[in-house]
């Protein structure tokens, strides 16, 4: 049969005289038949090719990291389209928290990734858009080079339609949300076992190191609790890269000039020594323009990020052109926490107070961080302290505690309204009576705060007024100053040096303070225009008021969210989180990491906030700014009184590392904080457990600032 034929195998020599059998009926018949055939199946395999290699573009694009095959080299940031995310949120169904940037909902990416997401939606409407895009790129800017830590949450894609306003950032789903949250609001029984705190405060320290391995390193500028979030297993990452910049740092070792940069076609930024490419994508994505997020002078125009990093190429909006080049982050941030502010804003006016910024460096005008405070009003506080759910605010509060001294025109009118002015009302009444009683008693009552009047001993002895005791304590000193301050003048003082020859840095000495306070007395007046609860905020949250001197330590009070409201919707850096040099001398390093780190890890450890009120007032007052009562307790050599009573399984020893550690971080000296290398160490046991200062020893005045500001008015 002929197909046995075929079946043969071919004989090992071929007789090409042998003609070859002949099946002409046949071989016209195959000719025929398998024509159409092939052309089908060629045509088929050509389709099939097309579409495979559709789909694989397509899940390229798509695909989150998670999903990546081995081999697979496509970082993210991943570009997904509008759609698909709104499929993923179920159209934005489910809402996990509000921040300054806009409203974060749950999700889930459709098959194949099914990932579990977390997508921030800029709000165009109530947030400053401007504010919402450079966060926007920031994220992106430093997504693909976070993404590689196990302790931090960097944005895996995003949705950008510029046109329609849409920029969504999307991030691995961390389910225990956020730390301020677990530990503060939902007290998460997990978080009350001494090893996890402490996993928690070392994975956070793990992060910061992190970043600030990166060459060139990378400063968060913003850690607090809420910017900490928890996965499933109260693993701590950091998140929240809004506000995140590179250090800036003229002699740094990176690539040559932006010229080069088209030819590279990616940049390096190196992490814990190794290089780490950053191109991410192909030429079909888009680019960030993220220029203007970096330090005006300090990278240079040619020194733009395109040369650290290739990033997914965004249009650009006119808005972020306008703040253009020569923005730096300050200025970036000021500006849009103006825009925030003043439903007036315009772009005019954004220029304007771009230039102010950039003039004094200080961030934005006092008025404004003013308005922000007030506007970080909540009842958290007042909650917490008021049992029967009076709606008391921080400025109510303030207002209590500092009675008569403030402001009369505040107090009616532009501060107070409704149940806030009745309180006042009735307070008002109550000091009228006590008028004498009520200063007398402040002034003890501050003192203390930090000079430990409370203590049960010192209770009984006869207090001293403070303004004698100032003048006790301080009096040769200030007579010193007094002389000094005649041969050189009052006309240049609130711009010369602190006495250490270095005028950016006057925070790092006291004397600044007893000096400042006799020139500010020559200016009471115009201070007199300002209400008393300014005062009283002055003294004790220190960096609220970036356009003045604060020459203390920031005894910092957090402002809780009210019902998840961003704290942070106009400042670079969150107060009481935020170092005090932050703003001042431009010369921003991880130390400023290192101080909010400081402050975090005592929230940790106490399981409060920076600035608390439980109980009556009167009788918490002095544990209330969680700075000031660890210095306090440091000096007592009664550290252990801070650890949160509700810890479980407590290791003392390694609890006071802890606070040791954070007292460090905390130092007013940016130089004399240590690293984050070291704090690792030594909250590893790696390195010798901390010594703590001189300032914390028992034998040490304090010398705290509000009695100075009494003095002046
Ligand atoms: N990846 C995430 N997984 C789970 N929840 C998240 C995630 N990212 C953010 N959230 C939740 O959304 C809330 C808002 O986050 P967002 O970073 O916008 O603001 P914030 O950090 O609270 O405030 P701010 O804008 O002042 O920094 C967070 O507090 C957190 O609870």
């Amino acid at each position: 049969m002929p197909s046995r034929k075929l079946l043969q195998p071919p004989p090992s020599t071929v007789d090409f005289q042998k003609p070859t059998p002949n099946f002409p009926h046949r071989r016209h018949h195959h000719h025929h038949s398998l024509l159409p055939l092939l052309i089908t199946a060629a045509a088929a395999s050509i389709l099939f090719l097309v579409l495979f290699l559709l789909f694989l573009r397509r899940r390229k694009r798509t695909a989150p990291s998670t999903t990546s095959t081995a081999g697979d080299d496509s970082k993210p940031p991943h570009r997904f389209s509008y759609s698909l995310i709104r499929r993923a949120t179920n159209s934005f169904s489910s809402p996990l928290g509000h921040g300054g940037f806009g409203t974060v909902f749950s999700g889930t990416l459709p098959p194949p990734a099914r990932t579990p997401v977390a997508v921030k939606l800029m709000d165009p409407t109530t947030t400053s858009s401007q504010q919402g895009e450079r966060e926007f790129h920031n994220e992106l800017f430093f997504a693909s080079v976070l993404c590689q830590s196990p302790h931090v949450v960097a944005a895996m894609g995003f949705s950008s339609d510029p046109k329609r306003r849409r920029f969504l950032l999307v991030y691995d789903l961390m389910v225990n949300g956020n730390l301020q949250d677990a530990l503060l609001h939902r007290k998460c029984p997990e978080l009350m076992q001494w090893n996890k705190r402490f996993s928690v405060a070392l994975d956070i320290a793990k992060g910061v190191l992190f970043l600030h391995s990166c060459n060139p390193p990378v400063i968060h500028s913003d850690l607090k609790p809420s910017n900490i979030l928890l996965d499933a297993e109260f693993n701590a990452r950091i998140g929240d890269f809004g506000l995140a910049r590179l250090k800036s740092d003229p002699n740094l070792d990176v690539l040559d000039g932006g010229a080069d940069f088209e030819e590279k076609k990616e940049g390096f930024l190196e992490c814990d020594g190794g290089a780490v490419v950053v191109a991410v994508d192909d030429c079909e994505t888009e680019s960030v323009n993220t220029a203007c997020y970096f330090e005006e002078g300090s990278l240079g125009v040619d020194h733009s990020p395109e040369c650290f990093v290739r990033v997914p190429n965004l249009e650009t909006s006119p808005e972020t052109n306008g703040a253009g080049v020569s923005a730096s982050p300050e200025m970036a941030v000021a500006l849009a926490g103006a825009a925030s502010l003043s439903p007036g804003f315009d772009k005019a006016s954004s220029v304007q107070s771009e230039k102010g910024v950039k003039k004094n460096g200080k961030g934005m005008r006092s008025n404004s961080v003013r308005d922000w405070w007030w506007k970080q009003d909540n009842d958290e506080v007042a909650a917490s302290s008021n049992p029967v759910g009076e709606s008391k605010s921080v400025k109510d509060y303030v207002m209590e505690w500092i009675g008569k001294d403030v402001d009369k025109e505040r107090q009616k009118g532009e501060w107070l309204g409704g149940e806030g002015g009745q309180l006042w009302k009735q307070e008002k009444k109550r000091m009228k009576k006590k008028k004498k009683k009520s200063r007398k008693h402040q002034l003890e009552w501050w003192e203390s705060m930090e000079e430990e009047k409370f203590d049960d001993v010192l209770k009984k002895e006869k207090r001293r007024p403070a303004r004698r005791w100032w003048k006790e304590e301080y009096g040769e000193e200030l007579e010193k100053k007094k002389k000094k301050k005649k041969r050189k003048g009052l006309s240049n003082d609130d711009d010369d040096d602190d006495g250490n020859g270095n005028g950016s840095e006057w925070w790092m000495s006291d004397d600044a303070l007893y000096r400042d306070r006799n020139a500010k007395k020559a200016k009471s007046k115009s201070r007199n225009n300002r209400g008393g609860a300014d005062w009283w905020l002055e003294g004790l949250s220190g960096d609220l008021w970036r356009t003045r001197r604060n020459s203390f330590d920031s005894a910092s009070g957090e402002i809780p969210k009210s019902g998840g409201v961003s704290s942070t919707p106009s400042m670079r850096g969150t107060v009481c989180y935020v170092a005090p040099e932050y703003g001042y001398s431009g010369d921003v390093s991880e130390k400023c990491d290192v101080y909010s780190f400081g402050v975090l890890l005592l929230v940790i450890i106490s399981g409060r906030r920076p600035l608390q009120v439980n109980g009556s007032p009167m009788s918490e007052f002095h544990r209330a700014n969680l700075l000031s009562w660890a210095r306090h307790c440091a000096r007592n050599g009664k550290l252990i009184e801070l650890v949160d009573q509700s810890i479980q399984s407590l290791e003392k020893d390694q609890a006071l590392v802890c606070i040791k550690v954070a007292l460090l971080c905390v130092l007013k000296s940016p130089a004399r904080r240590p690293s984050m290398k070291e704090v690792v160490g030594m909250l590893t046991g790696e390195l010798e457990p901390p010594q703590l200062p001189v300032e914390y020893s028992p034998s040490t005045p304090s010398r705290f600032p509000f009695k100075t500001r009494k003095k002046g008015r």
